[in-house]
């Protein structure tokens, strides 16, 4: 890869990106210079979207840091470009650098309107009041202003963030400004995969303005704390390598341990995920009643068949299920119900990996043993949705407003590899490793779709004994694969055809 497309995959705090931008003074560049060169790429990737032929009128709001500077630099090379371009800018009070640029767009006749109201007439809005110097919430004519501007049907790009919002938890703090295209400087900001947010970022774009690398790299430890599982990063782990010389068992056998009466379809679709993997040997156990169904749709698994209680549930595993050393990986979860508490109990004694999923998640968050999983001989990887986390994690208040920091919150108390399912998806390892999905549908907020998840999980993990990736980065791939096949069988059949029996088909297809 070379070396700056490794920039787009790696996700800087507020914090993080001040130290760079010191860095970058302290060496010496000019804080105008910097600002001019964000921000003139920024306006030709503006003028890309918004050629001068489809917009004409563009009216630039200016806010008081250097987040309004950047939209003075844009405001000018605009106007200078042909673009019919006007001013708002609701303070008094301008950073030096920032009055400097507002001085010089005067000179040059751009006009300045004292209300928003003059800008309705625009093709286009240019969003510069804040980035990420925002810290407190706006309030009085601004919040005002921010929600008319809502309310129209203009185009809006906001520079670096839409303003409002936080940059690291991407909440909205007062108002924000709901954004068509947002062009993000430098590098991805954590605020544009916190789920909340995405309401108002509209379609995110990175604006490389050629930071040194080595200013990046001296800031942010190795490994890199937030990373993006994007296409060329999941392509280095997928397809696993298969060698010429192998055996069903060297390709990972992995127990599944899914379904009931009532969710009988659960265990289906997770060994459909488990089968797409290509894991070697899968075994599935489910209810006894249900094993004629599970031969007849998986004649390639071995099927337990178990001791089911008079609600239809999993009572208890049989030997041949708890034999536990024979599999390399145990996923346990869908469709079982809260009931089957025995199987979770008794799973969790098991020395290999465990994926907790579903219902084994309810019922551990009943057991109230959720940060005891670091005692356990190897990794626990745990799939909640918020509602799951929640009940697993009670003294992590409102994870909703910062999910990222949430799942490297509970991963770091249980121990355990934390995958947060949202538009979003985050996985936390319990040293404060973090992977997000940058893409993905609603398409897949559909029952079943995370059962097929399940399955792909447990049968990559099965498999990695013979790569040295790490579990977390293998969780990753497995949800970024979950979520290309999602994307593409979307794509070809519409967000309503992806039903997860179609989705565990399409699994295959993304390579
Ligand atoms: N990352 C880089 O290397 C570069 C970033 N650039 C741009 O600079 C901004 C950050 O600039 P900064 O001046 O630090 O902050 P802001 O412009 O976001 O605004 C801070 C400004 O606003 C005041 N303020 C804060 N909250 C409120 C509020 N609720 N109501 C009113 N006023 C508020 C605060 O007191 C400050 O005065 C970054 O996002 C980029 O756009 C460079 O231009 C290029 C290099
Ligand atoms: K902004």
């Amino acid at each position: 890869m070379e070396p700056r497309q490794e920039l787009n995959s790696i996700v800087v705090t507020t914090e993080q990106m001040a130290n760079i931008e010191g860095k970058i003074f302290a060496g010496g560049m000019p804080v105008a210079a910097l600002m001019e060169k964000a921000a003139l790429l920024t306006s030709q990737r503006i003028q890309q979207l918004y050629p001068l032929h489809t917009v004409d009128k563009v009216g630039v709001l200016v806010g008081p840091g250097h987040n309004g500077g950047d939209a003075l630099v844009i405001a000018r090379e605009l106007h200078l470009q042909g673009y019919d371009v006007c001013v708002y800018c609701p303070f008094t009070k301008l950073k030096e650098l920032t009055q400097q640029h507002a001085n010089y767009a005067h000179s040059l006749g751009i006009p300045y309107h004292n209300d928003l109201e003059s800008l309705n007439h625009c093709q286009l809005i240019i969003d510069g009041l804040f980035g990420f110097g925002l810290k407190r919430p706006l309030s009085g004519n601004l919040a005002i202003d921010v929600d008319r501007l809502n309310q129209w049907s203009i185009p809006v790009v906001s520079v670096d963030i839409p303003s409002g919002l936080h940059t690291d938890t991407g909440e909205v703090l007062g108002t924000a400004v709901k954004a068509t295209h947002s062009l993000c400087l430098g590098l991805w900001k954590p605020v544009y995969f916190q789920d909340q947010a995405l309401a108002y970022t509209g379609i995110a774009e990175k604006i490389d303005f050629g930071i040194p690398l080595k200013d990046i790299f001296s800031t942010i430890p190795q490994p890199i704390p937030l990373q993006l599982l994007h296409k060329t990063l999941a392509l280095g782990f997928l397809p696993l390598p298969r060698p010429q010389l192998t055996h069903k068992y060297q390709q990972g056998h992995l127990l599944l341990i899914a379904g009931s009466h009532r969710y009988a379809g659960a265990s289906i679709l997770s060994s459909n995920g488990a089968k797409a993997s290509g894991v070697g040997m899968l075994s599935v156990a489910v209810p006894e009643s249900l094993k004629p169904l599970l031969v007849g749709k998986i004649p390639d698994g071995l099927v337990i068949d178990c001791p089911v209680s008079e609600k239809g549930v999993i009572a208890s595993l049989p030997p041949l299920a708890t034999d536990f050393a024979s599999y390399d990986i145990i996923a346990c979860g869908p469709g079982l119900t809260r009931e089957a508490t025995e199987v979770v109990t008794r799973v969790l004694e098991a020395k290999c990996p465990l994926v907790l999923d579903a219902d084994a998640l309810n019922i551990l968050a009943q057991l109230g043993t959720v940060n005891r999983l670091s005692k356990r001989q190897n990794a626990t990887v745990l799939t909640p949705h918020l509602g799951e986390f929640k009940r697993l994690f009670p003294d992590i208040h409102n994870p909703e407003k910062d999910r990222i920091s949430a799942t490297k919150q509970a991963a770091s108390q249980s121990g355990a590899i934390i995958l947060l399912k949202g538009a979003r998806t985050i996985i936390a390892n319990p040293q404060g490793k973090i992977w997000i999905i940058p893409e993905s549908t609603p398409a897949l907020a559909r029952g079943g779709s995370g059962d097929v998840l399940t399955g792909l999980i447990g049968g990559l993990l099965a498999q990695n004994k013979t790569t040295n990736h790490t579990l977390e980065a293998m969780v990753a791939t497995a949800a970024w694969w979950h979520a290309q096949a999602a994307i593409l069988a979307a794509k070809e059949r519409s967000e309503l055809g992806v039903d997860a029996g179609t989705l565990s088909q399409y699994l295959h297809t993304i390579f």
